[in-house]
């Protein structure tokens, strides 16, 4: 299955949105997509082999929109292009703002005399003439207006409705009317009826929708500050050396493996791995973290990020849309572009909406009209039902708070993948946590190392010589741990056959035509070999928290090996702040009960599941999943054997400083691998799904208590119409006010509950 994301012209409300989603849907070969209104773009899952870019762009192309691909890499400039054509359209709305709205005026002035029935010098009477009225509103109907006709017509083509048509029809109703009020006025007076024209309303509406639309695309193009922001952080230089000659060249042209020099304060341009030189390095920008790092040859620095003290020369990694930031910004994009659940409500009220609507204008025409004989109300109504129906609020309630939500996440060092996970946070009732990496920091190192056979004859050396022979072909980082402190032991280098791993277990391997067996005691007990030597030893070490590996040759249990990690210096709290929010948390470790239950009891936590093989860690998930009911489980993790239960669980969070397999897995990322960041993404879980019920309020609101006033229910008890005028003030606020509650979310900062006392 591949996935492709397109940029989108031509939408003018969230009915377009389904539209285009149909037709995408309809190609044989697609397998899901998801249009976003707000984001304008689509995501579209679909099968190589039956389907491609070019039959989907066809397909958008005949739904009468546009659409065009975007770029992987960010500094590109494609995305000039797309500010580009965004200024062009918002210049254009608004030069039809001013015209339509500088006429508008014109006509309210020229009827003042008619409605007050006093004279103003300075309004000359020619203004109410029909004839001048139908002659400055003709190019507001079909100037400014001419978007409506266009897309409604599109629309029609398709059997579909969208706002446009809504428009459309509406202030053509009106505009014709009038014009046939003009025309043959003597047909009215005939009738004993004083003709009156509907000018002002159908230029007044089109002004009035224009600017909410010109608003509301100015507002919108907020929604994305967060991603500009990120993408804005990419330096545009990189200063390489190539051939000893030190060279300025556009980060564009950097290579991997091109060796680059950064000075104090410079921004580090790509991601790398230092060779020379000791700094510090601001990295807030990217992982949220807000100490500076200290770096040091081996270490990894990551592109983007501020170097503050000293000078390194470092050894480029990753270049290009690789880059730990190019990744960033496209999985922002990519969930930006999500559906959340709570979006299907408002996108099946939009499907039906504007047929719905449609049939209330007609059912409103024949009321007044048959009924009350009222053509001039019947009219009116009419264009006000139509005009105040207008599904685009609905279509935006959800989708911009997601795009403010999830680029507050990125900004605060929590990468969301998609909406959906960004909706459950707030829901979460069970926190899983991974021990080694995640609640530990991922940094083992041995501290204590018994041989059986005692020290002599450099037996201890000669031990770990073969230990670190194994342990040098496993991933695992109490292998790494062992194969440092053999190192740090001047234990020379010896070549290791027939490895093989046993997750959750150990490894072995053929060293010197010895078989050598590292791992758990369990494991040991399974192969048979006889571990109770060193028993003593081993007790004291796993109640101090280190963990315990036994290692055996030729099938005999020759030592041991303690290995400690140390708390991450947030844990402990971080577990506090959860379970103050009423959260079970759960600890989940491959590693020995023993040392399992003393680390948990340094963080406060009291259920544990120990000596879980990895294979068995997604079916705790599940176990903890329908353990009672409406249970939403979280697992946090760091490594390989976490990544099943990551998927498995309602929300995986990985932790960022972990293996790509485990961010992979997951649907949250925390990028600096801070336990805090569980609690701020809960909080902005809280607030955006907080906000898109706001949203969604306003945008009902208008239409469920519009509606039926505008087809005049309210006028045989009080006398009440809305005014079509009106009507598009309240339409065009309504979209207006949505985006701009979006937009409050952009104050979200993660509220610090301190461990302690509330
Ligand atoms: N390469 C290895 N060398 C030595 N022992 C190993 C190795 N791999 C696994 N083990 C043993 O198997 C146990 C379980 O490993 P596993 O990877 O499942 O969990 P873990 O990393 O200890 O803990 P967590 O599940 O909290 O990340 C380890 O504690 C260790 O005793
Ligand atoms: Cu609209
Ligand atoms: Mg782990």
């Amino acid at each position: 299955m591949d996935t492709l994301t397109l940029k989108l012209r031509g939408m003018s409300c969230a009915s377009c949105a389904n539209n285009i989603d149909q037709a995408i849907r309809l190609i044989p070969g697609v397998i899901d997509c998801n249009v976003n209104f707000a984001a304008e773009q689509a995501t579209i899952n679909y099968d190589r082999t039956r389907t491609n870019l070019k039959i989907i762009q066809s397909a958008i192309d005949a739904a009468g929109y546009s659409s065009y691909q975007v770029s992987e890499d960010i500094l590109t400039g494609e995305d000039d292009t797309h500010t580009a054509i965004k200024l062009a359209a918002e210049q254009e709305i608004s030069r039809k703002v001013i015209v339509a709205g500088v006429i508008a005026i014109i006509i309210f002035v020229g009827s003042i005399p008619m409605m007050t029935g006093l004279n103003f010098w300075f309004i000359p009477e020619f203004l109410h003439n029909y004839w001048v009225q139908l002659l400055l509103t003709t190019p507001v109907q079909f100037w400014c207006g001419w978007g409506f006709y266009v897309n409604g017509w599109k629309a029609l083509k398709h059997h579909t409705a969208t706002m446009d048509t809504l428009m459309a029809v509406g202030t053509s109703a009106a505009y014709l009317y009038s014009l046939f009020v003009t025309l043959f006025s003597g047909f009215f007076t005939a009738q004993g009826i004083i003709p009156h024209v509907y000018y002002e309303v159908s230029v007044t509406v089109i002004a009035l929708i224009l600017l909410g639309r010109l608003l509301e695309h100015r507002a919108r193009g907020k929604t994305s500050e967060a991603i500009h922001k990120l993408m804005g952080l990419q330096p545009r230089n990189a200063r390489v050396i190539r051939g000893g000659v030190e060279m300025d060249i556009s980060i564009t042209e950097v290579e991997i493996n091109d060796v680059i020099v950064v000075r104090p304060g410079e921004k580090i341009p790509v991601d790398g791995e230092v060779i020379t030189g000791i700094s510090t390095v601001d990295e807030s920008m990217v992982t949220g973290e807000s100490l500076p790092v200290q770096k040091q040859p081996g270490d990894e620095v990551i592109g983007a990020t501020i170097n503050k003290t000293g000078s390194f020369q470092f050894r480029a990694t990753r270049v290009g849309k690789d880059t730990f930031l190019a990744q960033i910004v496209k999985l922002v994009q990519q969930a930006q572009g999500s559906k959340a659940p709570i979006q299907r409500l408002a996108d099946q009220v939009t499907g039906w909406f504007v047929p719905a609507v449609i049939a209330i204008a007609i059912a409103t025409f024949v009321m007044w009209f048959n009924f009350m004989g009222n053509f001039t109300l019947a009219i009116m109504t009419t264009v006000g039902v139509l005009i105040i129906a207008c599904p685009c609020a609905l279509g935006l309630a959800t989708p911009t708070s997601i795009m403010v939500g999830t680029g507050k996440g990125a900004e605060n060092g929590i990468l969301i993948k998609d909406a959906q996970s960004l909706e459950l946070a707030h829901k979460i009732t069970t926190i899983v946590l991974d021990k080694t990496g995640t609640l530990t920091q991922g940094n083992p190192t041995v501290t204590d190392f018994v041989c059986v056979k005692g020290t002599a004859n450099h037996n201890e050396l000669q031990l770990l010589q073969l230990a670190a022979a194994v342990e040098r072909n496993s991933e695992h980082p109490l292998a790494d741990a062992v194969v440092k402190y053999a190192q740090s032991q001047e234990a020379s280098l010896i070549e290791c056959n027939d490895f093989a791993a046993v997750p959750g277990s150990g490894v072995q391997g053929v060293v010197s035509d010895r078989l050598v067996q590292i791992g758990t005691e369990r494991w040991l007990t399974e192969l048979g070999i006889n571990n109770h030597s060193l028993q003593e030893y081993k007790q004291v070490w796993e109640a101090g928290g280190k963990t315990v590996i036994l290692i055996a040759v030729d099938g005999v249990l020759e030592g041991v090996m303690g290995i400690a990690d140390a708390l991450k210096p947030s844990s402990a709290a971080a577990v506090k702040i959860l379970q103050k929010l009423r959260l079970e948390v759960v600890m989940l470790t491959g590693d020995n009960s023993k040392t399992a239950e003393a680390i948990a009891q340094e963080v406060g936590i009291q259920r544990v599941f120990a000596e879980v093989r990895p294979d068995q860690k997604a079916a705790i998930i599940q176990s903890l999943q329908s353990d009672g009911k409406s249970k939403i489980v979280a697992m946090v993790g760091d490594g390989i054997n976490d990544a099943p239960a990551l998927a498995r669980a309602d929300v995986g969070i990985a932790i960022g400083t972990g293996t790509d397999v485990a961010i992979a897995a997951s649907d949250i990322t925390l990028i600096s691998g801070d336990l805090q960041g569980i609690v701020t993404a809960i909080q902005l879980s809280r607030a955006t799904i907080g906000n898109i019920r706001q949203n969604l309020f306003f945008a009902f609101i208008y239409n469920i208590i519009g509606i039926p006033v505008a087809a005049g229910i309210l006028f045989p008890f009080f006398g009440w119409l809305l005014n079509p005028i009106l009507a598009g003030a309240a339409m065009a606020l309504s979209s207006v006010s949505v985006v701009t509650n979006a937009l409050r979310l952009r104050k979200f900062k993660p509220k610090i509950i301190s461990g302690g006392v509330q």
